[in-house]
């Protein structure tokens, strides 16, 4: 709640325009009454020059109302915008500095859903504050007060129908509250359900899983079906009660003064007033309850954006100066565990690799090989041990210098939306058409890129649809050497290519990037077996380093993938 009042401080002079409109709109809704009350007094009394008078008064009070009305409405509308607008962008803002262990205990798809439906509640609730929070008091105490001076004997019509309209609210709103917040969870989980369906779209068609996912979605939406028609039963009995209480407040003024009309005709102008604001207390009371469930929505919201605000990065960069870091890469005992997991994926690692070697890392699905390399560009810190890049403890170099050093090619191709170019850029800002040209070269991907009608202008869609598993894997390798790192890391990033293109890619790599220091992750020996030194892992453990004719003499681990590779080449 704190951090909505800091942000209305910064727009506070729309909000006070708000604010101020409302307050009009409410004492011209309060003044009505009043004015249509002398209005009928002077009819009866045939008193034509004030019936005018109050008439041109009655038209400049709806007008007023009406012009407050829409210069409310804007600024309210603006205000829930620029607010919403200012905590999307500090919301996102400060998911860039998380690490992938914060973004992990989140999960994506949560962060996207806290980022637009809760910041959507948000806007909404602030629309509806500055379209009412001022007017629900004004008119209730206003409405209260000018009631009871109109017709000070039915005070106890007053409060009997607000002890009702308070027991209905009580009991619809209570209920309401619990079964909003059972909405939200519910609309994450579809739409998680949604969003997975639709990014494995290939898969759910390749399994014939359609009739699973349907049969999953219409469950989840069925429940969220349920709940959305208890809350629209309880509306449609709460409505109909609030005018049940109201009509009835108002039949029982009727009866009461009918038979004071005959003596005293003017009671007929009273009554109206009285029944008038009876119906703008009723009006109050039933915004502020609604306003009440809004904003306790609202809360569950706020309190799901502040904890993205609130995390702190658990991995930070010290503020030093930038520094060139040599090609060296060392591992001294280094132990890891992901984020929240007690055992440890790597245990005890040490190797030395030197400027401008190429090195493969080998080993079972599951022994490591990607974790290991995820600690050279520090996208996780180990448990204990070092990592040194360029001799230098990378904890204590400044992001930048890493990251010029360090390219990491990823094990699955991620391709932005935009063009070629701008994703090539990422590798490096001010890449020219030359630079573009000489990184597809090395990763084999000029041939098809150049065949493109607009070549390194083409388009990337979303998800890189437009592309196939060996054109991404090209293109994430020429984005990974355009910038011609100091330290390549290729995590099984040439499996979707066949064997001669990837033998053209790592014959170009040493020719053309002959002073990087290459880290190829593979799956297959033949993609490593020239390495100067290949690091064999198994179960998180390192129990193997050397050549591959010394690995195929002494290392039993090597020696069984090594058999088993070849006889599967074989069959
Ligand atoms: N983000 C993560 N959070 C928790 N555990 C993880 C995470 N990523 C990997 N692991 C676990 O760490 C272990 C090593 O995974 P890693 O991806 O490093 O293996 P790998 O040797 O590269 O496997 P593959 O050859 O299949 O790519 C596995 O048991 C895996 O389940």
């Amino acid at each position: 709640m704190t951090s909505l009042v800091t942000y209305l401080k910064k727009y506070k002079g729309d909000a006070l325009i708000a604010t101020i409109s409302v307050i009009i709109i409410a004492f011209a809704t309060l003044w009505q009454p009043r004015i249509l009350q002398e209005m009928i007094t002077a009819i009866l009394q045939k008193d034509q020059t004030t019936v005018l008078h109050l008439g041109i008064q009655l038209i400049a009070l709806a007008i007023l109302g009406i012009i407050a009305g829409i210069i409310n409405t804007i600024y309210a509308a603006k205000t829930a915008q620029e607010i919403s607008a200012d905590m999307r962008e500090k919301g996102y803002r400060k998911i860039q500095t998380f690490s992938f262990g914060n973004i992990e205990k989140f999960s994506a798809s949560n962060l996207v859903i806290r980022l637009t439906n809760d910041i959507n509640q948000v806007q909404l609730v602030i629309m509806s504050v500055l379209q009412q929070l001022t007017r629900i008091p004004i008119l209730f105490v206003g409405a209260f007060v000018l009631a009871i001076v109109t017709m000070p004997r039915f005070w106890w019509i007053i409060v009997l129908m607000l002890v009702l309209i308070v027991v209905v609210s009580v009991f619809a709103f209570t209920r309401m509250g619990k079964y909003f917040e059972k909405v939200q969870t519910q609309l994450e989980n579809n739409n998680t359900l949604a969003r997975e369906n639709l990014m494995g779209m290939r898969v759910v068609k390749s399994f014939v899983q359609e009739k699973n996912q349907i049969a999953k979605f219409s469950k989840s939406s069925d429940e969220m079906t349920d709940t959305t028609i208890k809350i629209g039963n309880l509306f449609s009995i709460l409505m109909p009660a609030f005018f049940l209480v109201g009509d009835l407040a108002v039949a029982g003024s009727i009866m009461l003064v009918g038979t004071m009309i005959t003596k005293d005709p003017s009671m007929i102008a009273a009554v109206q007033a009285f029944i008038s604001y009876l119906m703008q207390i009723l009006f109050s009371v039933v915004m502020g309850g609604f306003m009440m469930t809004g904003a306790s929505r609202a809360f569950v919201s706020l309190r799901r954006l502040q904890e993205i605000y609130d995390t702190k990065p658990d991995l930070t960069f010290p503020d030093v100066p930038e520094t060139s870091l040599s090609g060296d890469v060392q591992f001294e005992n280094v132990t890891f565990a992901y984020p929240g997991d007690d055992e440890p994926v790597l245990q005890d690692i040490s190797f030395k690799v030197k400027a401008g070697e190429m090195i493969g890392i080998v080993g079972a699905t599951g022994s490591g090989k990607t974790t290991l390399a995820q600690l050279i560009p520090r996208l996780y810190d180990p448990n204990s041990g070092v990592v040194k890049v360029g001799g230098r403890n990378i904890k204590d170099v400044n992001e930048k210098s890493l990251r010029n050093a360090v390219s990491f090619i990823l094990q699955r191709s991620t391709l932005f939306s935009g063009t070629i170019s701008h994703n090539l850029k990422q590798g490096k800002q001010d890449a020219t058409l030359n630079d573009m040209k000489w990184a597809a070269n090395v990763a084999q991907a000029a041939e098809f890129i150049e065949k493109l009608d607009e070549q390194y202008d083409a388009k990337v869609e979303e998800r890189s649809a437009n592309f196939s598993g060996g054109q991404k894997q090209r293109l994430s390798i020429t984005r990974g050497v355009i910038k011609k790192p100091d330290i390549l890391i290729m995590d099984d990033s040439t499996s979707a290519l066949d064997a001669r293109s990837e033998k053209l890619v790592q014959q170009a790599l040493e020719n053309q990037l002959a002073g990087t220091t290459t880290i190829i992750i593979a799956e297959k020996i033949s993609s490593i077996i020239k390495a100067d030194r290949i690091l064999v892992l198994d179960k998180g453990h390192l129990v193997g380093e050397g050549t591959h004719q010394e690995l195929v003499k002494n290392n039993q681990i090597y020696q069984e993938i090594y058999q088993t590779q070849k006889a599967l080449e074989e069959v």
